[in-house]
């Protein structure tokens, strides 16, 4: 059986990083048991109840959670239910582990959307397999899903997956009082471009464009889209205005850098982008398209400011 960590290498194209696995159980024994099982292959994140579990998937999302029925206050159906109802934490598998299994409980678990019950106590050699099918099948679904969700001429995710982590990181903002940012980019005469050097060069301009912008974004929860033909986006969640402005200038520098040649520019002799940067504190629930009106109309004022800049604004 190849090794977790191998598995997850391979389907998420990263070094190799341990799943990350979160237990849920109120008893020390318990999570000891599991710790013991788990150490050596995965990371093991413990939570003793059903808030701190919630918490945790919805700001650091584990790759599996392993979650008792019976905890005082919220039990683990409410925490499974609560898991699939979340946008954000719907496509965790959750395994219940369990002392009390019956027809009836697994029934219920599973509809609720878990995917295996194990028995409690617990066979190491059986749980660990176990776990590792959901890990594969976790890790097989998200490159599905972030295929159907990348650009195809770029390589960065499509438009239909930023509206979708846009919605999601507006309802975090809102629920953490976290800030939020949003950078419009637009590549700056890019109609000149394609008329210069051809379409072919376009595309590939917009390849080395949407690259650079990658590169530059450095926390694993930043992302950047293409949001149609030569336009941008990123998202930048946990990150107030300021930080927000001096990434927008960052990747500004770091495309002109790239010096693609472009003689036909009006803004300078290599290819620049023009930024919009929308700001929130997370201080007030907002609306998607808000920040995003507020992104576009920052995008427009660096435009008529003389491209090949950044201009933002912090909804208050
Ligand atoms: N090569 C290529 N060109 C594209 C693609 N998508 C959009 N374009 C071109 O991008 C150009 C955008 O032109 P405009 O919207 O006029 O903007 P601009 O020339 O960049 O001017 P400013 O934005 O005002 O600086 C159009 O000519 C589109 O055909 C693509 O996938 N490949």
């Amino acid at each position: 059986m190849p090794h977790p960590e191998s598995t997850y290498a391979k389907f998420m194209g990263t070094t190799a990083l341990k799943p990350r696995l979160l237990v849920v159980d109120d008893q020390p024994i318990n999570i000891q048991v599991m710790y013991q099982i788990f150490a050596a292959e995965y990371q093991v994140f413990i939570a003793t109840n059903g808030n701190q579990a919630l918490n945790f998937c919805r700001t650091t999302p584990p790759d599996l959670v392993l979650l008792d029925i019976v905890m005082p206050g919220m039990d683990g159906f409410e925490v499974c239910a609560a898991l699939k109802a979340d946008a954000s934490t719907k496509n965790i598998p959750v395994i219940f582990v369990t002392a009390h299994t019956d027809a009836v409980q697994e029934t219920r678990g599973l509809e609720l959307g878990a995917v295996d019950f194990i028995s409690k106590p617990v066979n190491p050699a059986v749980v660990r397999a176990r776990v590792h099918t959901q890990i594969t099948l976790k890790f097989q679904s998200d490159l599905m899903r972030k295929l159907v969700f990348l650009d195809g001429l770029t390589g960065v995710f499509n438009r239909r997956y930023f509206d979708q982590q846009l919605a999601i990181e507006v309802a975090r903002s809102a629920r953490a009082q976290s800030p939020l940012a949003l950078i419009m980019i637009d590549v700056d005469f890019f109609k000149r471009y394609n008329d210069n050097y051809g379409h072919q060069a376009g595309d590939d301009c917009l390849c080395t464009v949407a690259q650079t912008l990658k590169a530059s974004l450095r926390r694993p929860a930043d992302l950047v889209a293409r949001y149609g033909g030569e336009e941008f986006a990123c998202i930048l969640p946990d990150t107030a205005f300021t930080d927000a402005m001096a990434m927008a200038q960052e990747l500004e520098q770091t495309v002109r850098k790239k010096a693609i040649a472009h003689a036909d520019s009006g803004a300078a002799h290599v290819v620049t982008v023009s930024l919009g940067v929308a700001g929130h504190s997370g201080q007030r629930p907002i609306q998607a398209a808000t920040l995003l009106a507020l992104a576009d109309a920052q995008l427009y004022q660096a435009k008529h400011a003389g491209r090949a800049r950044a201009c933002g604004a912090e909804l208050t």
